[in-house]
């Protein structure tokens, strides 16, 4: 490691996912796109950008939980249906369909959160084929209850004209009322990925148990958006039934549409505010003049040109239209082996605040997987202010120890105590139980959310503490900084070397404030300089008051910094005790350390 310096300036400037300076080109971007059919006059045109801004906002919809939650839904025609449907069967009550799309809407969220709950335990393609299935159903059920959606007959919207009724002779107010809508979505879509919630949704997506580490409520997060991307669906499904006048179960509860929803967001650029408009803006288009064009030349030409294009983008593009714009306007990638600026001088206290009493206790954890007895009435506690070293040969047991002292793991029998600020003892369950008492853990395979940058991870954790985006952005800093990270603030996570992911996970801990940190293996694979810096840091941590517990192979670091160190061996404690007395004993030299480690430190 070189001996760079560290820049210990802190800058206070306040970005968002989404600057002003975005804003600002997106907000011209749409007036100039709903200015052009007005000022166009043409019917055909002015079809054209209402479907464009009826997709976008759509995608848009489906990003929140496709693009930020990582949730590859292909059944959101089912709340495009919902929303259709409730708006054209109560506008035949009599009712306005801008009443209809709020209760289109309603029932949307309670089909929507019906739905995910018991598919969110389902990944990648199983998720997305759940959706499929329940999509189908409600096609079924469309079809079956005719006396109320008119069967495969499908349902024509009484004539009646007016924005009371949201239908028109003249395109240009529906042009509004699509332009409108598509605003709406944005807005809920950057609202999301610029606060709290986004941060945490694309954690969830990037690495959940990471996220739940962090004090993530990775399901509420998820239904949250789930909700809000099916109200949103809703709405524009109701003003998509006015506009088309006529609604059928097949083509409002289809797959093609589902899939066309996520096409365009996957194509503009998944996870980005405005990759689905972008996805629309060129797809759009280009669908309908393929169709216009090449459809007359030769059946399904247009759809194979179409299907063309596609392949070439998902081809060449793999972040979408907007990784292209970003490779021109985005910020650059960290270089790799130059991440070495030094943990900033950790401030001491003058004076150690003395050992306390217990602040967790495990009592008799008893863990099996299968046949395998991994962890074997194992008791011990952790006093405050102390540093505890857990030690053990490969596959001893001791992660396995720290995911039940987390709640990643739930013990066959026995307890985690842990003693509250105010001086009660709990019993946490959950790895959200365990953060919002104070226990922060790193993970010994370091879990970085890859494509947020050094700074947004730490926010994750910060968040813990602070709502404010403002307030976490500056506590991250401060933390990246004294971590060393401050010069890669904005660089990806996925770009850092592994002594910076290292760094990047006790950072995101840090942030937490946690009471109880629960270290594992934070010093392997790094070299001698960092390692002494490391138990600094360590060091200064424990005299701020928070009591540690460190599962170490580093010996220099197990024996400078422990105040006792348990051994685990087969599951089972050997030893016990100060680190000089345990390093003694002839069952833990016997079991891990060998004969060499005694001579070197005789
Ligand atoms: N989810 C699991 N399913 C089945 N076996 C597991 C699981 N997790 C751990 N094990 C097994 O339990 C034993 C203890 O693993 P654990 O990771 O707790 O050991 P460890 O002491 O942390 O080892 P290391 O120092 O190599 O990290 C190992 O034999 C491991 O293969």
């Amino acid at each position: 490691m070189t001996d760079t310096t560290l820049d210990n300036t802190i800058p206070t400037a306040r970005t968002s996912p989404f600057p002003l300076k975005k804003a600002a080109a997106l907000g011209a971007l749409l007036l100039a796109l709903l200015a052009a059919p007005i000022a166009i006059g043409d019917q055909f045109i002015s079809h054209i950008f209402i479907t464009i801004f009826i997709f976008a906002g759509l995608s848009t919809a489906w990003n929140i939980v496709g693009g930020y939650a990582g949730q590859l839904s292909l059944g959101h025609a089912i709340f495009y249906g919902i929303g259709a449907y409730a708006g054209v069967m109560l506008m035949n009550m009599g009712i306005s369909p801008w009443l209809g799309m709020f209760a289109g809407a309603a029932v949307s969220v309670v089909v929507a959160v019906a739905i995910s709950y018991p598919c969110f335990r389902l990944r990648g393609p199983f998720f997305s084929l759940a959706t499929i299935a329940f999509l189908e159903v409600f096609r079924v059920l469309a079809l079956h209850f005719r006396e109320f959606t008119g069967g495969a007959t499908g349902l024509m919207i009484p004539l009646k004209f007016g924005w009371e009724w949201m239908v028109f002779r003249d395109r240009t107010p529906a042009l509004l009322i699509a332009f409108g809508m598509l605003v709406v979505a944005l807005a809920v879509a950057w609202w999301i990925r610029s606060h709290r919630l986004g941060f945490y949704l694309v954690a969830t997506r990037e690495r959940q148990s990471a996220a739940q580490a962090a004090g993530v409520n990775t399901v509420k997060v998820r239904l949250i958006a789930v909700s809000a991307s099916a109200a949103l669906t809703a709405f524009i499904g109701t003003f998509h039934a006015m506009y088309l006048t006529f609604i059928e179960p097949a083509a409002m509860f289809s797959l093609t549409m589902s899939i066309q929803i996520a096409m365009f967001a996957l194509i503009g650029g998944l996870g980005t505010v405005v990759g689905p408009l972008v996805g629309a803006l060129f797809l759009v288009p280009l669908s309908e003049l393929a169709r216009g064009w090449l459809g007359a030349q030769a059946l399904g030409l247009h759809g194979f040109v179409y299907g063309v294009v596609l392949v070439l983008v998902v081809l060449f593009m793999p972040n979408g239209l907007m990784g292209i714009l970003a490779r021109y306007f985005g910020s650059a990638a960290p270089e790799r082996g130059s991440q070495s600026a030094p943990v900033a001088a950790a401030p001491r206290a003058a004076e150690r605040p003395p050992i306390g009493n217990d602040i967790l206790v495990a009592e008799h954890l008893d863990k099996h997987f299968a046949g395998l007895h991994v962890t074997n009435d194992v008791s011990f506690s952790l006093k405050e202010g102390e540093i505890l070293g857990l030690i053990g040969p490969n596959g001893a047991g001791k992660t396995t120890v720290f995911n039940m002292l987390s709640g990643f793991l739930k013990p066959d029998s026995g307890s985690v105590r842990v003693r509250a600020e105010d001086g009660s003892w709990q019993a946490p369950l959950t790895p959200g139980d365990f953060a919002a008492i104070g226990v922060g853990r790193t993970f010994q395979i370091v879990q970085p959310f890859a494509a947020m940058t050094v700074e947004e991870n730490i926010m994750v954790g910060a968040f813990h503490r602070y709502r404010d985006v403002n307030d976490a952005r500056e506590a991250a800093r401060e933390t990246a900084f004294r971590m060393g990270l401050g010069p890669w603030l904005h660089a990806e996570a996925r770009g850092l070397t592994i002594g910076g992911l290292k760094r990047l996970e006790v950072a995101r801990v840090m942030a937490m404030k946690p009471r109880i940190l629960l270290l594992d293996e934070v010093m392997a694979g790094i070299n001698q300089t960092d390692v002494r810096r490391a138990i600094d840091l360590m060091l200064s941590i424990r005299d701020s008051g928070v009591s540690i517990i460190a599962i170490e192979h580093v010996m220099q670091a197990v024996m400078s910094l422990s105040d006792r160190v348990v051994v685990l061996n087969s599951g089972q404690i050997i030893a016990e005790g100060k680190p000089q007395n345990v390093v003694r004993d002839p069952q833990v030299i016997e079991a891990y350390l060998g004969k060499e480690f005694t001579h070197a430190q005789a």
